[in-house]
């Protein structure tokens, strides 16, 4: 069985994530951390009461040794973590967004060193994923692009790690050009969203929405709109599991679920 800690694992992600390592019978739980804990064991939550898994609230103190750290925490926290869990030898697969491309560097030079696999995927979901890579296909056909990307208005980060990827993958195939008329101006600041590299991201929170995303294509008299929608958290499963199943092979730290589907 492939040992797995899940950090973050009280909030919307964690929860779901803990659930389904508890349940699919390839994975053992063998600890949990949360900075917010005050349990010592899991079993003190009337959800998980016959379970028997330490709960962790510092970073220092996780005394345990697992296979794979799955990380959706806050971006203040993340890159910490994971360099916590790559000393340890333990694989990360990380969802929690705002590693920067520094920090990426930095992670990936120590995965290198430590012969470790781990992914880190701004999002497990396989429509976005599919998302990401027919926009990147169409930006090098169809160059003026906007990003409108929809959540929960619980999130901590404007743009989604996901929208910030699109852009990222779109500006490696498109000729760069900056959209939009080059005397416009905004009379409201912020009214032409965030820009990147030439292109617009905006960004909407609303109650009732989970995690969405439209990139919009304009050409010479026709447009293209490529859509996602996770409806629920439990979409993001499916490449959280199989990126903890597969990635105990790997010596790399890898960024895009992509590279092991
Ligand atoms: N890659 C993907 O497919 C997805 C990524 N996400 C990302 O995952 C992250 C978490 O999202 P949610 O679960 O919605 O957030 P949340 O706010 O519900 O959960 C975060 C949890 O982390 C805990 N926490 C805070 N600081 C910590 C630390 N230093 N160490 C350990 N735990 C700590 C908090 O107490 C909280 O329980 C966000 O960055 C979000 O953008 C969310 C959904 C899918
Ligand atoms: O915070 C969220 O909810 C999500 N965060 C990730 C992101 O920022 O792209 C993935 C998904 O969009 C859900």
């Amino acid at each position: 069985m492939i040992k797995v800690l899940v950090a973050g694992f009280k909030g919307r992600m964690g929860t779901t994530t803990t659930n389904m390592i508890l349940e699919n019978p390839l994975f053992e739980l063998v600890g949990v951390y949360s900075t917010s804990a005050t349990e010592k064991n899991i079993n003190e939550i009337a959800e998980y009461k016959s379970e028997n898994v330490p709960v962790f609230n510092e970073l220092e103190k996780i005394n345990i040794k697992a296979d794979v750290w799955i990380d959706f925490t806050i971006p203040g926290a993340v890159f910490e973590n994971v360099k916590f869990a790559i000393s340890k030898h333990m694989s990360p697969v990380v969802g929690t967004t705002g590693l920067t491309e520094d920090n990426l560097t930095e992670l990936k030079k120590l995965s290198k060193l430590e012969k470790l696999g781990g992914l880190i995927a701004p999002n497990f979901g396989i429509s976005a994923v599919l998302l990401m890579q027919f926009a990147q296909q169409t930006a090098k056909y169809l160059p003026d692009v906007e990003i409108i990307e929809m959540h929960h208005d619980k999130k901590l980060d404007a743009p989604s790690g996901t929208a910030l990827n699109t852009a990222k993958l779109i500006a490696k195939v498109r000729q760069p050009k900056v959209q939009g008329n080059p005397n416009e101006r905004e009379t409201l600041p912020g009214a032409r969203g965030a820009e990147f590299e030439g292109m617009r991201i905006h960004s909407v929170r609303l109650p009732g929405y989970v995690a969405h995303e439209q990139v919009l294509f304009g050409g010479n008299g026709e447009a293209l709109t490529i859509r996602q929608d996770s409806f629920d958290r439990i979409s993001f499963m499916s490449g959280v599991a199989v990126a903890v199943e597969k990635i105990g092979t790997r010596e790399e730290l890898l960024v895009g679920l992509e590279n092991l589907l």
